[in-house]
């Protein structure tokens, strides 16, 4: 699991780009996905998670990435089905024009909603579109990359469900609710380690950022198909590390059948067999049934702690049901193919992998329900 392969470079992309991703297979309409969470949610992770899933050997950056031939800086990560598009390229002015606005991206007002909704549009019509480029690296607005529509096409950011007109173009909505310690933890990992911030910098900008966060993205959550949300546990008060992680899933959604432990309708809390699944402290607790989010039904499927062994994921996986798996293991097997990504140990791996799954039979059951609808007009056309 190679993250370099998907950090942000610095080239710039040409005008026009050759993709690495299949064209869009003629009559194919695209589902499109929208993934909302903050910044340093997850959100990278989950996409590299999903699009491994779904993307045979052919998974990375847009035109290769940096260091490829021809390769340049993109946020867009393509595999044979699926493209990836951080919303963050949409944003209206590059970092200093924000500083001049003295506004936060997550403000609207710093996004091009009318480009947005073009772009979801058109992708969805099955056209190609040139998509502008936020280089996180320098903060400025770079040279359009050529977008070509793939089967999947998922939009992941800060305001994928915003703007009404682009939200009535999503087919399935996710969110990743990240509770503030597990954000503040994560964001601490990855900008000091990795990006080299001090400890007061983060705390500040994520300080900086909350009024805004508060306002236009946390409020998301409630129109989501899928929230995926990401607490500390409930086994330990004192345990700062150890995550619970609750999958909630609206009832009702057009083509998807929420998944449940055991049996549908059934509450369950269920501690498994330390025979079958070794667990460090504090252990491990699953729980399974019917919950109301903000006026909705749902069905929620939490996991709260780590598990030592990802092959014995496969005893949890035999007592969950409407996973959409092909086979008894795929789960599991999914899951062992991405052993090394984080959350691979506990539930936001494995709630990730069932969002995948979901999305994949999603795209399969509006792609059955186009063939028979041109299949009939075909018939009717040539009875007339
Ligand atoms: N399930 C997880 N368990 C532990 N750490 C995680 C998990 N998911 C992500 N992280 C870590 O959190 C940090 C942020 O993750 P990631 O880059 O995927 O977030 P992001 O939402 O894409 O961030 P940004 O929007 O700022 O690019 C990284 O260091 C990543 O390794
Ligand atoms: O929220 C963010 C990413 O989701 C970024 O803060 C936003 O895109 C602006 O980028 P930068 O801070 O690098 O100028």
């Amino acid at each position: 699991f190679a993250p370099s392969a998907f950090t942000h470079n610095t080239m710039k992309a040409p005008a026009s780009s050759s993709s690495l991703n299949m064209a869009l297979p003629e009559g194919v309409t695209p589902i499109i996905i929208g993934v909302a969470a903050d910044s340093g949610c997850g959100k990278s992770t989950f996409m590299r998670r999903l699009t491994n899933i779904f993307g045979g050997d052919v998974v990375g950056p847009l035109g290769g990435g940096f260091g490829a031939p021809g390769g340049w800086e993109t946020n867009t990560l393509v595999s044979d089905l699926t493209t990836v598009i951080c919303l963050d390229d949409y944003h209206l002015n590059d970092r200093n024009g924000r500083k001049v606005t003295g506004l936060t991206a997550l403000n609207p007002l710093e996004n091009n909603f009318d480009l947005m909704y073009e772009q979801v549009k058109a992708l969805k019509e099955g056209k190609t579109v040139s998509k502008p480029i936020y280089n996180h690296v320098n903060g400025t607005l770079d040279t359009p990359e050529t977008i070509e529509p793939t089967p999947i096409i998922i939009f992941e950011g800060l305001h994928p469900m915003h703007d009404d007109r682009v939200r009535d173009l999503l087919d399935f909505t996710l969110y990743l609710d990240i509770s503030p310690d597990v954000k503040l933890n994560w964001k601490i990992q990855r900008d000091m380690e990795e990006r080299g911030h001090s400890l007061e910098s983060i705390m500040a900008s994520i300080e900086a950022r909350k009024p805004d966060f508060d306002a236009y993205i946390d409020p998301q959550k409630k129109l989501s198909d899928m929230i995926i949300e990401v607490l500390p546990t409930n086994l330990d008060k004192e345990d700062k590390k150890t995550l619970r992680v609750r999958c909630i899933q609206k009832e009702g959604v057009p083509d998807f059948a929420p998944c449940y432990l055991f049996d549908s309708g059934s509450t369950i809390e269920w501690t498994p067999s330390p025979e079958k699944l070794s667990s460090p402290a504090p252990g491990i607790k699953l729980m399974s049934g019917p919950e109301e989010y903000f006026g909705s039904k749902c069905q929620v499927v939490e996991m709260d702690g780590n598990f030592d062994n990802l092959q014995e994921l496969v005893y949890i996986e035999s007592a969950l049901s409407n996973t959409k798996t092909k086979f008894y293991g795929e789960l599991t097997q999914a899951m062992l193919a991405l052993a090394d990504a984080p959350g691979s140990n506990n539930g936001t791996g494995l709630m990730q992998t069932l969002a995948a799954f979901a999305i994949r039979d999603l795209y399969e059951k509006k792609s059955a329900q186009a063939a028979k609808a041109k299949k009939e007009s075909t018939t009717a056309a040539a009875a007339a």
